[in-house]
């Protein structure tokens, strides 16, 4: 993917920092300009990315006063800080215009729609949050939408695609500034719709405070994110994701939700709430009917209902091009949202029978069709539930085998939960690297292998390229059909280890190598 040259943008009027002090102070926080009229042109808060006339952020735990001086090296106009680092801040770059606060993370937030010249006036934003599925529904709703030339942008854990930039995404949900900056540039490029994940943490440390969207999308919420670096509990986690409710216009809800009544109570603060279901026991505006897989992916009935019940819209069957049930949960949303933009029906049609999204539920198989591989992103419980027990009732004759581990440094439950799910269902588990970061791989399957259910045939192999060669063996040398799971990584180049993040092979190419 490319980063093209943010130059490319048209200039952005300037603003003064006398007028972003005065939105602070507005919103309630203490602010305090040291020039008044001195103009900022755009934001950052990396001083790598600081372009002439900038504002640069000052925050964070690991930041150095060296990262001004570099920013304003670089021609930083002014800076923004916490008013308590300022004499630090101050003695490293004498009389650079600066603007002092209260709270910087929030002061950061709420300037940056001024100094971006308001694009969300010009946008319609879709936020999509939960802990499965957020990547996925996201891409459905793109593809539903280029499939109606209504080109979104997109803003995800898989890439940013702004219309001016387009690159590998770093967070799922970025810093205010720079999520501010994309909407700009979404509107620079013509563009009207933008589509983005809305991450727990983008929601608990106010990258997106200030955003108003017109859609939220809540899809469901599981363990996961627990850890010293992101949620200290699992109320922590889940009312940081309700907090999408406080900003947006429409709600959109999937009442198969684990907690659905706490997510609706929450939800009642939209103007609108639509719901969807893919139970037939459970009536939602957006309903799904008769699943069933097909020989590509999987088809369902849509039924479409204002009135609980009662069908409003002629019952639609719609096909799915990829495979895994739980993906139809994810295909209402992504329907609801289109709809609510305008799409019309034959996009929404075609948009998701020609799907692929990026290292999701990517299917590689043989010629004859006797080994499938499925390269998916699944990592936690809630996924490796849905995804495995989707597999066992879509290929319910095949030997499973299932290629996984799990990272180092964070979401340690994951080292119980995960042996647990796939060894209810699958026939091999070969346990191997998956960003071990500063633990050994060694340690971690041997973790993973004393959480395996008794009786569950299972292997360590701790170099992944040969892990997933031994799971593709084995499929061809099993007597009937085999179904091969690479979970986790999709398709990603580089694993993490230690502080390096060094280029593999992605499970999508090394499957596509040895299955023939
Ligand atoms: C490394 C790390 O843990 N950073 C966390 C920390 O950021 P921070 O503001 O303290 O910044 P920092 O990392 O200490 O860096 C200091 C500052 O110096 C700047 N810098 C750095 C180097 C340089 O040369 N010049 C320079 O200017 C950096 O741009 C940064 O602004 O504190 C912030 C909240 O106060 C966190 O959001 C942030 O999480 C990082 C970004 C992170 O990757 N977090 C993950 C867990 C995350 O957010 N994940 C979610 C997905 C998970 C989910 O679904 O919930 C996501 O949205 O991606
Ligand atoms: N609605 C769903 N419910 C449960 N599991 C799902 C759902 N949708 C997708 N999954 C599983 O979760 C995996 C990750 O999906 P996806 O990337 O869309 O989620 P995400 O919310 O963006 O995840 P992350 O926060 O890890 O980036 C998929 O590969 C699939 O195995």
């Amino acid at each position: 993917m490319t980063q093209t040259d943010r130059t490319d943008t048209p200039a952005l009027p300037p603003v003064t920092l006398g007028a972003l002090a005065r939105v602070l102070t507005a919103a309630g926080l203490d602010a305090t300009a040291s020039e008044p009229d001195a103009p900022v042109r755009g934001m950052t808060v990396d001083s790598r990315e600081i372009e002439p006339g900038n504002l640069f952020v000052c925050k964070g735990a690991a930041f150095k006063p060296a990262f001004l001086a570099s920013a304003v090296e670089r021609g930083a106009g002014a800076y923004l800080c916490d008013a308590s680092k300022l004499d630090e801040l101050a003695g490293a770059v004498p009389g650079t215009p600066h603007l002092a606060v209260s709270d910087v993370r929030r002061a950061m937030a709420l300037v940056a729609p001024e100094v971006y010249a308001h694009p969300e006036r010009k946008l319609r934003i879709v936020g999509i949050t939960g802990t499965k599925g957020k990547s996925t529904t996201a891409y459905m709703l793109k593809s539903i939408l280029d499939a109606a030339d209504m080109t979104p942008s997109i803003l995800g854990s898989i890439e940013t695609d702004d219309g001016v930039e387009h690159f590998e995404s770093h967070n799922t949900t970025p810093e205010a500034p720079e999520l501010w900056r994309h909407l700009r540039n979404s509107v620079d490029a013509g563009r009207d719709i933008m589509v983005m994940e809305v991450s727990s943490q983008g929601l608990k440390y106010d990258r997106v405070l200030g955003l108003p969207l017109d859609i939220a999308v809540f899809l469901n919420i599981g363990r996961d994110h627990i850890s010293g670096i992101e949620h200290p509990n699992f109320e922590d986690y889940f009312s940081s994701k309700l907090r999408i409710f406080e900003q947006c216009d429409t709600a959109v809800v999937n009442l198969g939700s684990e907690h659905a009544e706490r997510i609706l109570d929450a939800a009642e603060r939209a103007r609108r709430v639509i719901t969807l279901s893919a139970h037939a026991d459970v009536p939602a505006t957006y309903q799904a009917r008769a699943i069933a897989p097909t020989p590509t992916g999987c088809a369902f009935e849509l039924v479409r209902s204002d009135a609980p019940g009662e069908a409003t819209a002629p019952v639609a069957p719609i096909e799915l091009g990829i495979p895994g049930l739980f993906n139809v949960e994810n295909a209402l949303a992504a329907i609801a949202c289109a709809q609510l933009l305008g799409a019309p029906d034959d996009a929404i049609a075609r948009g998701l029978a020609h799907l692929r999204v990026p290292g999701r539920m990517e299917v590689v198989a043989s010629r004859d069709r006797r080994v499938i591989a499925i390269i998916d992103y699944a990592h936690n419980e809630l996924s490796y539930q849905a995804l495995f027990s989707s597999m066992r009732s879509e290929y319910p004759d095949r030997r499973i085998i299932a290629v996984f581990g799990a990272p180092g440094d964070k979401a340690v439950e994951r080292r119980e939960a995960l042996p647990r799910v796939a060894g209810q269902y699958a026939d091999l588990l070969i346990y191997t690297e998956e960003d071990p970061a500063h633990e050994r791989v060694e340690d971690i399957c041997a973790e993973l292998a004393a959480h395996t259910p008794a009786g569950v045939a299972h292997r360590i192999i701790c170099d992944r390229e040969q892990a997933v060669e031994a799971a593709i063996r084995d499929a061809y040398e099993h007597d009937g059909e085999s179904l091969v799971l690479l979970l986790a990584k999709g398709d990603e180049t580089r694993q993490h280890r230690g502080d390096e993040y060094p280029e593999v092979k992605s499970d999508l190419a090394l499957a596509r190598e040895l299955i023939d």
